[in-house]
């Protein structure tokens, strides 16, 4: 069995590539970074080292990659293989879907098998806005035919897997927990379980569950680490009150997930506490500089902050820590992250308000708008 993962980065290798590869497969990478390509080619193999005391080292073995700056070799990769997932990141999406729009019409004229086709970005939908970017790629027919070649299960993955910074260059440090739940109700008639995967049927729940519980934490404690000057997420955890926001917000989200999902409430309360202890690992060291990347993504209508801050506004219920939590992301000031600088230049050149809206589409006139607004000032005044 082979499988075709988009992204040797950190949770491709040190997650997806793992599980596959224990579960059977060979697992191919694509990737546009040539040295780690190179790397993969001719070691097909590498190392993943558990965060915990043991430091567990768990070798992986029969990997190998393509090069996907080639759309030949993604395309002819796509057409021969079992399955395909992906862990690039969800604004580079769009950048895969020509190889794989190419190897779906090159099965298709071979009359090949069906294919699952699981993106495993931090995002809701992510494979079904993965088929979108493809399927703009087919032609009327091809689009009508592939209903029946290729599904697109939405995923949700949680394992944190910090930046690398090892002699060698394919070797991955991760935590231990690790979960990845697929819907099934998305699976092609007739399609196999595939071990290490946890499916259930209707993936909302879960999704939002991990993506306003784990990211929305985690995100608050890198805007508001950078924001008290701390470089990972361990030493801004270590900082009382940075904790205590983290876990506020966290609280505000699961308000409204138990409300919205019905979860009993001390289970939820159980998970928010096991999510702070893996923030605290002390054997992982995460940068406040990767948790809080890509600002614009986050402040999105449907990311981590926004989404559950407008549903709890909805119903009536706390969001002071999760518009503090964009607040502190509008002055994440990172001059490495295109996105945060994209962000200065906005609040200089069109002002605070449009800023807002702009990112966050949330309207001027509503209240959850003059509330970052508000935070934003007292923050920056703070710092002044
Ligand atoms: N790291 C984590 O803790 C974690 C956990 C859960 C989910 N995720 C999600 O997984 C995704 C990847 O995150 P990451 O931390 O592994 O990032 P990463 O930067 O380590 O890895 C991304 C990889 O994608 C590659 N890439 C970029 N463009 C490509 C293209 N056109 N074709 C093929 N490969 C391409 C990059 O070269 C890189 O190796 C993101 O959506 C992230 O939100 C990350
Ligand atoms: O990957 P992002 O940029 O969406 O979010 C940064 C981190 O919060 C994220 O990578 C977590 O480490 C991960 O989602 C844990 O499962």
């Amino acid at each position: 069995m082979r499988a075709l993962h988009f992204g040797a980065g950190n949770i491709g290798r040190g997650f997806i590539g793992l599980v596959l590869s224990r579960a059977g497969y060979e697992v191919i990478f694509s990737d546009v970074n040539d040295g780690l390509v190179e790397q993969l080619k001719e070691r097909k193999a590498y190392t993943v080292r558990l965060a915990s005391e043991l430091q567990e080292a768990i070798r992986v073995e029969n990997v190998t990659a393509i090069n996907g700056k080639n759309l030949d070799d993604v395309a002819e990769a796509v057409a021969q293989a079992d399955l395909v997932t992906t862990a690039v990141g969800v604004n580079i999406l769009p950048h895969i879907a020509p190889g794989i729009a190419k190897g779906l019409a090159l099965r298709m004229a071979r009359d090949a098998a069906p294919l699952h086709i699981i993106a495993c970005e931090n995002a809701i939908g992510g494979s079904t806005q993965l088929k979108a970017h493809v399927y703009a790629l087919l032609t009327e027919e091809q689009r009508a035919r592939a209903e029946r070649f290729a599904a697109f299960p939405d995923a949700a993955v949680d394992r944190i897997v910090p930046i690398q910074h090892h002699e060698d260059p394919l070797e991955v440090q991760v935590e231990p927990f690790y979960e990845w739940v697929v819907d099934e109700s998305q699976l092609l008639p007739g399609e196999g379980r595939i071990a290490g995967i946890h499916y259930v049927n209707g993936l909302e729940p879960y999704i939002e569950r991990k993506l306003f519980t784990v990211n929305t934490g985690h995100c608050v404690a890198a805007y508001f680490g950078r924001y008290y000057g701390f470089a990972t997420i361990q030493d801004a955890m270590a900082n009382g009150p940075i904790a205590a926001l983290v876990r506020h917000a966290m609280e505000e989200t699961g308000a409204v997930l138990v409300k919205r999902y019905g979860f009993d409430e001390a289970e939820h309360a159980d998970y928010i506490h096991k999510i702070l202890d893996r923030f605290v690992n002390p054997y992982l060291t995460d940068e406040v500089a990767r948790v809080g990347r890509s600002p614009i993504r986050k402040l999105s209508a449907g990311d981590r902050l926004v989404r559950p801050a407008l549903q709890a506004h909805e119903l009536v219920l706390g969001t002071k820590h999760l518009t503090l939590g964009m607040a502190a992301a509008l002055l994440f000031d990172n001059p490495d992250d295109p996105e945060a600088v994209q962000i200065q230049t906005d609040l200089r050149e069109i002002g605070l308000n449009r800023t807002i809206a702009k990112y966050t589409s949330i309207a001027e006139e509503h209240p959850i708008h003059a509330a970052v607004a508000a935070q934003y000032e007292q923050l920056k005044q703070a710092k002044s």
